[in-house]
Protein backbone atom coordinates (compact mmCIF):
# COMPACT_ATOMS: atom_id res chain seq x y z
CA UNK A 1 0.00 0.00 0.00
CA UNK A 2 3.09 2.32 1.00
CA UNK A 3 4.32 2.10 -2.76
CA UNK A 4 0.65 2.90 -4.14
CA UNK A 5 0.80 6.21 -2.15
CA UNK A 6 3.73 6.65 -3.78
CA UNK A 7 3.19 6.16 -6.56
CA UNK A 8 0.10 8.25 -6.24
CA UNK A 9 2.65 11.48 -4.88
CA UNK A 10 5.10 10.97 -7.51
CA UNK A 11 2.12 10.86 -10.37
CA UNK A 12 0.98 14.15 -8.86
CA UNK A 13 4.64 15.92 -8.57
CA UNK A 14 4.97 15.17 -12.51
CA UNK A 15 1.92 16.39 -13.59
CA UNK A 16 2.11 19.23 -11.11
CA UNK A 17 5.78 20.09 -12.87
CA UNK A 18 4.23 19.74 -16.41
CA UNK A 19 1.47 22.40 -15.42
CA UNK A 20 4.21 24.82 -14.18
CA UNK A 21 6.29 24.44 -17.89
CA UNK A 22 3.28 24.72 -20.00
CA UNK A 23 0.50 26.21 -17.96
CA UNK A 24 2.00 29.06 -16.41
CA UNK A 25 1.30 31.80 -18.89
CA UNK A 26 -2.12 30.46 -20.29
CA UNK A 27 -3.52 30.49 -16.17
CA UNK A 28 -2.30 34.49 -16.22
CA UNK A 29 -3.97 35.15 -19.47
CA UNK A 30 -7.26 33.50 -18.29
CA UNK A 31 -6.79 35.39 -14.68
CA UNK A 32 -6.72 38.81 -16.82
CA UNK A 33 -10.14 38.25 -19.14
CA UNK A 34 -11.61 37.11 -15.12
CA UNK A 35 -10.53 40.48 -14.23
CA UNK A 36 -11.19 42.36 -17.16
CA UNK A 37 -15.33 40.67 -16.42
CA UNK A 38 -15.54 41.34 -13.19
CA UNK A 39 -14.29 45.25 -13.60
CA UNK A 40 -16.70 45.97 -16.19
CA UNK A 41 -19.30 44.78 -14.05
CA UNK A 42 -19.88 41.49 -15.15
CA UNK A 43 -20.36 38.08 -13.51
CA UNK A 44 -19.05 34.66 -13.91
CA UNK A 45 -20.86 31.45 -13.57
CA UNK A 46 -19.61 28.39 -12.98
CA UNK A 47 -20.74 23.92 -13.46
CA UNK A 48 -19.25 20.86 -13.29
CA UNK A 49 -20.85 17.59 -12.46
CA UNK A 50 -19.28 15.27 -9.38
CA UNK A 51 -15.70 16.30 -8.45
CA UNK A 52 -15.76 19.59 -10.07
CA UNK A 53 -19.57 20.49 -9.05
CA UNK A 54 -17.73 20.79 -5.92
CA UNK A 55 -14.87 22.77 -7.63
CA UNK A 56 -17.29 24.66 -9.13
CA UNK A 57 -19.31 25.49 -5.94
CA UNK A 58 -15.62 26.19 -4.05
CA UNK A 59 -14.71 28.86 -6.82
CA UNK A 60 -17.90 30.52 -6.59
CA UNK A 61 -17.43 30.75 -2.85
CA UNK A 62 -13.95 32.18 -2.95
CA UNK A 63 -15.40 34.96 -5.21
CA UNK A 64 -18.40 36.10 -3.40
CA UNK A 65 -17.01 35.72 -0.16
CA UNK A 66 -13.22 36.46 -0.21
CA UNK A 67 -10.48 34.47 -0.91
CA UNK A 68 -7.32 36.32 1.31
CA UNK A 69 -8.17 39.86 1.04
CA UNK A 70 -10.76 41.67 2.57
CA UNK A 71 -12.31 42.77 -0.18
CA UNK A 72 -16.08 43.77 -1.82
CA UNK A 73 -18.21 40.92 -2.46
CA UNK A 74 -17.63 39.64 -6.08
CA UNK A 75 -20.52 38.11 -8.66
CA UNK A 76 -19.86 34.53 -9.03
CA UNK A 77 -22.78 31.37 -9.35
CA UNK A 78 -22.28 27.90 -9.02
CA UNK A 79 -24.55 26.55 -11.49
CA UNK A 80 -23.96 22.83 -10.05
CA UNK A 81 -25.48 24.01 -6.30
CA UNK A 82 -29.10 24.79 -6.06
CA UNK A 83 -31.18 21.10 -5.38
CA UNK A 84 -34.55 22.60 -6.70
CA UNK A 85 -33.29 24.19 -9.49
CA UNK A 86 -30.77 20.96 -10.65
CA UNK A 87 -33.73 18.56 -10.39
CA UNK A 88 -36.66 20.68 -11.89
CA UNK A 89 -34.47 20.90 -15.26
CA UNK A 90 -33.67 17.59 -15.14
CA UNK A 91 -36.78 16.14 -14.25
CA UNK A 92 -38.57 18.23 -16.54
CA UNK A 93 -36.16 18.83 -19.74
CA UNK A 94 -33.53 16.11 -18.87
CA UNK A 95 -30.29 16.08 -17.06
CA UNK A 96 -28.50 17.68 -20.31
CA UNK A 97 -29.96 20.38 -20.28
CA UNK A 98 -29.21 21.08 -16.34
CA UNK A 99 -26.73 24.05 -16.59
CA UNK A 100 -28.26 25.07 -20.47
CA UNK A 101 -31.36 26.50 -18.88
CA UNK A 102 -29.61 28.30 -16.30
CA UNK A 103 -27.47 29.71 -18.45
CA UNK A 104 -30.11 30.98 -20.86
CA UNK A 105 -32.25 32.21 -17.43
CA UNK A 106 -29.35 33.87 -15.69
CA UNK A 107 -26.03 35.01 -18.42
CA UNK A 108 -25.95 38.40 -19.76
CA UNK A 109 -23.33 39.24 -22.33
CA UNK A 110 -20.07 39.71 -21.13
CA UNK A 111 -20.19 37.12 -18.58
CA UNK A 112 -17.63 34.59 -18.26
CA UNK A 113 -19.12 30.99 -17.80
CA UNK A 114 -17.00 28.03 -16.52
CA UNK A 115 -17.08 24.54 -17.29
CA UNK A 116 -15.20 22.40 -16.03
CA UNK A 117 -14.48 18.68 -16.90
CA UNK A 118 -11.93 16.19 -16.83
CA UNK A 119 -13.10 14.23 -19.43
CA UNK A 120 -14.02 17.41 -21.80
CA UNK A 121 -17.46 15.26 -22.77
CA UNK A 122 -19.84 16.07 -20.16
CA UNK A 123 -23.20 16.97 -22.69
CA UNK A 124 -24.51 19.31 -19.60
CA UNK A 125 -21.82 20.94 -20.17
CA UNK A 126 -21.07 21.25 -23.10
CA UNK A 127 -24.87 22.17 -24.12
CA UNK A 128 -24.38 25.13 -21.35
CA UNK A 129 -21.18 26.55 -22.92
CA UNK A 130 -23.09 26.85 -26.61
CA UNK A 131 -25.98 28.30 -25.29
CA UNK A 132 -23.50 30.62 -23.44
CA UNK A 133 -21.57 31.41 -26.77
CA UNK A 134 -25.18 32.31 -28.82
CA UNK A 135 -25.56 34.51 -25.52
CA UNK A 136 -22.58 37.08 -25.85
CA UNK A 137 -20.50 35.46 -23.10
CA UNK A 138 -16.88 34.40 -22.73
CA UNK A 139 -16.52 30.97 -22.78
CA UNK A 140 -13.55 28.91 -20.15
CA UNK A 141 -13.15 25.68 -20.10
CA UNK A 142 -11.20 23.61 -17.26
CA UNK A 143 -10.95 20.64 -19.15
CA UNK A 144 -8.24 17.25 -18.96
CA UNK A 145 -7.41 14.60 -21.67
CA UNK A 146 -7.57 16.30 -24.74
CA UNK A 147 -9.90 18.84 -24.47
CA UNK A 148 -13.10 16.54 -25.63
CA UNK A 149 -15.68 17.66 -27.84
CA UNK A 150 -16.14 20.75 -24.63
CA UNK A 151 -12.42 22.34 -26.18
CA UNK A 152 -14.29 23.65 -29.27
CA UNK A 153 -16.80 25.72 -27.81
CA UNK A 154 -14.23 27.04 -25.59
CA UNK A 155 -13.03 30.95 -26.14
CA UNK A 156 -10.72 30.12 -23.65
CA UNK A 157 -9.44 26.08 -22.93
CA UNK A 158 -7.20 25.59 -20.29
CA UNK A 159 -6.07 21.45 -20.20
CA UNK A 160 -4.58 19.73 -17.47
CA UNK A 161 -2.26 17.69 -19.31
CA UNK A 162 -3.40 14.11 -17.80
CA UNK A 163 -5.36 11.41 -18.67
CA UNK A 164 -6.13 10.37 -15.28
CA UNK A 165 -9.28 11.95 -13.43
CA UNK A 166 -8.09 12.83 -10.35
CA UNK A 167 -5.03 14.42 -11.10
CA UNK A 168 -6.68 16.48 -13.77
CA UNK A 169 -9.25 17.32 -10.63
CA UNK A 170 -6.05 18.46 -8.66
CA UNK A 171 -4.50 20.38 -11.55
CA UNK A 172 -8.12 22.54 -11.94
CA UNK A 173 -8.41 23.11 -8.01
CA UNK A 174 -5.06 24.53 -7.90
CA UNK A 175 -5.58 26.36 -11.26
CA UNK A 176 -8.75 27.88 -9.44
CA UNK A 177 -6.83 28.87 -6.24
CA UNK A 178 -4.28 30.60 -8.40
CA UNK A 179 -7.15 32.52 -9.85
CA UNK A 180 -8.77 33.38 -7.03
CA UNK A 181 -5.53 34.67 -5.95
CA UNK A 182 -4.62 36.41 -9.25
CA UNK A 183 -8.43 37.83 -9.52
CA UNK A 184 -8.09 39.40 -5.83
CA UNK A 185 -4.54 41.17 -6.31
CA UNK A 186 -5.22 42.15 -9.96
CA UNK A 187 -8.83 44.13 -8.58
CA UNK A 188 -7.10 45.43 -5.82
CA UNK A 189 -4.11 44.44 -4.64
CA UNK A 190 -0.37 44.52 -5.89
CA UNK A 191 -1.69 44.14 -9.40
CA UNK A 192 -4.12 46.92 -9.20
CA UNK A 193 -1.33 48.87 -7.89
CA UNK A 194 1.31 48.43 -10.50
CA UNK A 195 -1.16 48.75 -13.29
CA UNK A 196 -0.27 44.85 -14.26
O1 LIG B 1 -14.83 13.16 -8.46
C1 LIG B 1 -14.90 12.26 -9.27
C2 LIG B 1 -13.70 11.46 -9.61
O2 LIG B 1 -12.58 11.90 -8.87
C3 LIG B 1 -16.20 11.91 -9.97
O3 LIG B 1 -17.28 12.28 -9.13
C4 LIG B 1 -16.31 12.65 -11.32
O4 LIG B 1 -16.29 14.04 -11.08
C5 LIG B 1 -17.61 12.26 -12.03
O5 LIG B 1 -17.47 10.94 -12.51
C6 LIG B 1 -17.98 13.19 -13.20
O6 LIG B 1 -19.24 12.82 -13.71
C7 LIG B 1 -16.96 13.20 -14.35
O7 LIG B 1 -17.35 14.18 -15.31
P1 LIG B 1 -16.28 14.93 -16.22
O8 LIG B 1 -15.19 15.45 -15.35
O9 LIG B 1 -15.79 13.93 -17.24
O10 LIG B 1 -17.07 16.05 -16.88
ZN1 LIG C 1 -13.22 12.85 -6.83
Amino acid sequence: MQQFVTKQLQDHQALFQKIETELARPIAHLAERLIETLKIGNKLMIMGNGGSAADAQHFAGEIVSRFRMERPGLPAISLSTDTSIITAIGNDYGFDRIFSRQVEALAAPGDAVIGISTSGNSPNVLKALEVARQAGCTTIGLLGKDGGSIKAVCDIPLIIPSHDTPRVQEGHITVIHILCDLIEQGLFGIFAREGL
